[in-house]
């Protein structure tokens, strides 16, 4: 199905009688979600580091952009595809790592379900290190979209290079490796609910299922014992001088996680990584810092085109797709939203979210005349702010 045919779907099912169950705005999608999620996941979810900020800067930064419509352009036909690392995809969308996407789920197996949703739209799910199943099982739901795993790096090598091995092996076509979460950020929603679901043994089904981790912990561990053990190697603060122990551990292409600075993207790609993800996450780590979407236009023209850019961090709408993209990024990643969708309406809630962008995000390419992705340049876009 064409993008802008799920829009006629939708109308005409309207017409018919059947309206969506979900909402279409983020606002009503976030405070639907509120009313259903568990009170610790609510804050856990929603909230970010120190006020805040940063989180809210990140959505605002879209604001500070406007897309320039052009007319009498042959924008009937669009192709929104994006080549990476071999594969097609049809849409530049992708779901971003959330460690807690398991737990979102009434039945505590979100990570596939979110699998399921990606095989039914291709937009490919970038699968956390803090899963409620393990990660092959989340991977077997995929179909024929292709699914990345996000490396939370332990402080044990060998677990590292198990959890690699294990993505490897099981059909994960690309590494994520985050590199600003070795510690959790200052969250004062939670620190005052002292609520920290990895703490309550929750999203830890691939450091139980890893024969590393079952070393470490010993036979039949009780949960006190695997949150203690996960506690003492979750978080090495990769440095430069870990990167060509990491690059060794798999051939599949590797991306870095978290960069926001053009020196830190050029010298990654120099040595040895395959794509850049610029990112803040989301405003949970530190706060007092600028919307991710301000460091974008840097991060862009360090790499150069030598590998592709992945962006999140406060995209909210198509709109907020289109820009991302016409500021240069490759491809773009949802977070809170997608995590709010399944959360409220399974798998099925999780496909209209991931459908509703792709189909925003093409009708604005047709309406404003950009039929292709490489239409979309820096001329499609102007700051209104300066
Ligand atoms: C609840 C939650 C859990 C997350 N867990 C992870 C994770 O396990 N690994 C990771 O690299 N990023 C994680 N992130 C960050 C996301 O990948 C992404 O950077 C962020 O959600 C983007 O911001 P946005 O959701 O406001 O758009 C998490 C984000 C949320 C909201
Ligand atoms: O909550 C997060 O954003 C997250 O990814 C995380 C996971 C483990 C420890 C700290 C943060």
């Amino acid at each position: 199905m064409a993008f802008g045919d799920y829009q006629i779907e939708l109308y005409l099912g309207a017409l018919g009688g059947v309206l969506p169950a979900h909402p279409f705005g983020y606002a009503e999608l976030e405070s639907a979600a509120m009313a259903v999620l568990p009170p610790e996941l609510r804050t856990y979810v929603a909230g970010g580091s120190g006020d805040e900020a940063t989180q809210r800067a990140n959505v605002e930064a879209f604001g500070r952009y406007a897309v320039v419509p052009r007319m009498l352009r042959a924008s009937a036909e669009r192709d929104l595809s994006v080549e990476v690392f071999g594969r097609t995809l049809s849409s530049p969308l992708m779901m971003a790592p959330v460690g807690v996407l398991g737990i979102c789920s009434p039945d505590q197996h979100g990570d596939v379900h979110a699998a399921e949703a990606s095989a039914a739209t291709g937009v490919p799910l970038i699968g956390s290190t803090l899963m409620s199943d393990p990660l092959e099982d989340v991977v077997a739901a995929t179909g024929d979209t292709p699914a990345w795993f996000q490396l939370y790096t332990p402080k044990n090598r060998d677990l590292a290079a198990s959890l690699v091995r294990r993505a490897e092996q099981a059909g994960y076509e690309a590494i994520v490796i985050t590199l600003d979460t070795w510690v959790p950020g200052w969250r004062p929603r939670d620190l005052a609910s002292g609520n920290f679901p990895q703490l309550r043994a929750k999203c830890l089904a691939n450091y139980t299922s890893d024969p590393v981790f079952q070393e470490m912990t010993g036979p039949d561990p009780d949960p006190g014992t695997v949150v203690m053990t996960w506690v003492g190697t979750f978080g090495h603060p990769v440095t430069w001088e870990d990167l060509p122990w990491l690059r060794s551990l798999t051939d599949l292409p590797i991306l870095v996680k978290g960069i926001c600075h053009p020196d830190d993207a050029r010298r990654a790609l120099d040595e040895g990584v395959d794509g850049i993800y610029c990112s803040n996450h989301g405003g949970r780590q530190a706060n007092g810092g600028g919307s991710a979407l301000d460091w974008l236009p840097d991060v862009v023209a360090a790499v150069d085109h030598r590998a592709p850019v992945v962006f999140d961090s406060g995209v909210r709408s198509g709109a907020d797709v289109v820009k991302a993209l016409a500021v240069g990024a490759d491809l773009v990643a949802l977070g809170r939203p997608y995590a709010f969708a399944l959360a409220l309406g399974g798998v099925p809630g999780l496909t209209h979210l991931l459908r509703s962008f792709q189909a925003e995000t093409d009708l604005i390419m047709a309406v404003d005349g950009y039929p292709t992705r490489a239409d979309l340049g820096p001329d499609a876009i102007r700051r209104t702010d300066r």
